[in-house]
């Protein structure tokens, strides 16, 4: 089929290059040049494992182009994919001011018929608007049809590749046949729903994530005080199918470009329609304050701030990303600085991501773990990447100033532990400690 995708970001680019490996010929369009002058170097502007391979190979086999410009790539495609982002506004409702902008070049654009086929992460009924702007602007026919995006970043290809579920909402037979066949080679598993329903799925996936994370988080904080231990707990919840494995790891929190901002827009749209979602309003807080339950470990380990090094070892919001949007980094290296403390960060994609949105004189940018350990009086693990997790800890003991280790993601057992001289302190895991420690204050 020939497609076009409007937006190579993280869902557009992975998309459309997803489509042309499963043998579709696919136009990327963008408005950002830069983008599209590295893309046609056959780079990705993104960090995503697998992706520059795909695009490479699908490019050289013609397969796939990259464009600034919109009327190329609607009037040589039967689908156009919108994959714009649909950012936060400041009370927390989504921003549909691209997807508008999107809606009416494509229609200012079409030559035939088209399915519009809308991936962004967009409020119920937002579709419905898309139908009204393109029909007021074109005599072409044409079908919206909502697909929800499901992949996470770090494992976009592959998780595009082998979706849990594909679904398409649509008030068109004809489309629905054409999407279909389309999504097949992907799963057996398409839904097919109405478009409202359809928006509404994506909320409520993502709604429901959130509340198992920000659910695990506070059993934690409990673990804490009553000596259980949630990894433990978290295993024997998760051998029951009703609740499932996943999602379940406590930590610092989500953050990320998703659940940060679809949580807060869902709590809108029902604000909106006159409707109190109360539990989703505590999921937000628990994540909130979850962010900061690393300080007081720190503080109960270091008994002042002021003055201190303090090593900070991941600034993506999770691994496998140079993502650093809503990443729980910014704000407890904020917090840090604003405690007095000089920052020795190291994160090993997106650093260079962090240090252009983020850049304080009390923060020393570092060139490994062992380079950000050096001399500091504590570490604080805020991202488990690999290169944290298979790291000698005798090594790393041995250059700082003082072993304290906050383990923001519970990364380390209690055999890595347990040998060591660290003051080691995890979320929820009271029982995972040394109980030689050596701390300097
Ligand atoms: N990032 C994810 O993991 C993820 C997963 C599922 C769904 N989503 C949803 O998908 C949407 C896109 O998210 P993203 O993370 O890929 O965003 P992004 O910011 O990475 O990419 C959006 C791209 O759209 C381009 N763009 C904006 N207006 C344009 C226009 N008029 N013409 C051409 N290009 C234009 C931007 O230049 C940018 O490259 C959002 O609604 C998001 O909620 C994201
Ligand atoms: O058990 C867990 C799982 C995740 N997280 C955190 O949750 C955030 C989000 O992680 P993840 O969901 O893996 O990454 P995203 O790329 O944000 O993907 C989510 O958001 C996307 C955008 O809507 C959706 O498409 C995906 O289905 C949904 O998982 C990260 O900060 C993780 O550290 C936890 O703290 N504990």
């Amino acid at each position: 089929m020939k497609i076009s995708v409007v937006g190579t970001g993280y869902v557009g680019l992975v998309s459309g290059v997803c489509f042309s490996e499963l043998g579709n010929q696919v136009i990327c369009v963008d408005k950002d040049q830069r983008k599209v002058d590295v893309l046609n170097k056959l780079q990705s502007p993104i960090y995503e494992p697998g992706l520059t391979e795909l695009i490479e190979k699908n490019y050289r086999e013609k397969r796939l182009e990259f464009t600034t410009d919109l009327s190329y790539g609607v009037k040589n495609s039967d689908i156009v994919i919108i994959a714009v982002g649909t950012p936060p506004l400041p009370n927390g409702e989504a921003n549909l001011l691209y997807i508008e902008q999107v809606a009416t070049e494509i229609a200012t654009e079409m030559n035939d018929y088209k399915i519009i086929m809308t991936k962004s992460t967009v409020p119920v009924g937002t579709n419905h608007r898309i139908k009204e702007i393109v029909s007021n602007l074109t005599k072409f026919p044409f079908d919206v049809v909502s697909v929800p995006e499901f992949l996470r970043e770090g494992s976009a290809v592959k998780d595009t590749l082998n979706p849990d579920r594909i679904v398409i909402g649509t008030e068109s037979e004809a489309a629905m046949k054409i999407l279909t066949d389309l999504h097949k080679p992907l799963t057996d598993n398409i839904i097919v729903t109405d478009i409202r329903s359809a928006e509404m799925i994506k909320y409520a996936s993502n709604a429901f994530l959130a509340t198992k994370i920000s659910f695990i988080n506070e059993i934690a904080n409990i673990c804490d005080k009553v000596g259980a231990d949630v990894t433990k707990v978290a295993e024997g919840m998760g051998y029951d199918k009703r609740i499932g494995a996943a999602f379940l790891n406590a930590g610092i929190g989500y953050g990320g470009s998703c659940f940060p901002k679809d949580t807060n827009a869902l709590v809108q749209i029902a604000g909106n329609a006159n409707y109190d979602f109360k539990l989703l309003k505590s999921v937000i807080e628990v994540n909130q304050n979850q962010r900061f339950n690393i300080m007081e470990k720190l503080k109960a380990s270091l008994t002042t701030l002021s003055g201190k090094t303090v090593a900070v070892w991941g600034l993506a919001f999770k691994p496998n990303t140079d993502d650093v949007r809503d990443a729980p980094a910014f704000e407890i290296i904020s917090e840090l600085v604003a405690n007095g403390v000089k920052v020795k960060a190291f994160d090993p994609i997106a650093q260079e991501n962090f240090r252009t949105q983020f850049n304080h004189p009390d923060i020393q940018w570092c060139e490994s773990p062992l380079d950000a350990a050096k001399d500091s009086d504590a570490i604080c693990l805020l991202t488990e990447w690999d290169v944290f997790k298979s790291i000698n800890l005798f090594e790393v003991q041995n250059v700082m100033a003082n072993p304290v280790l906050i383990d923001g993601r519970n990364v380390f057992s209690k055999e890595q532990i347990s040998l060591t001289k660290f003051d080691y302190k995890s979320i929820g895991r009271p029982g995972i400690k040394n109980e030689k420690v050596l701390v300097k204050s």
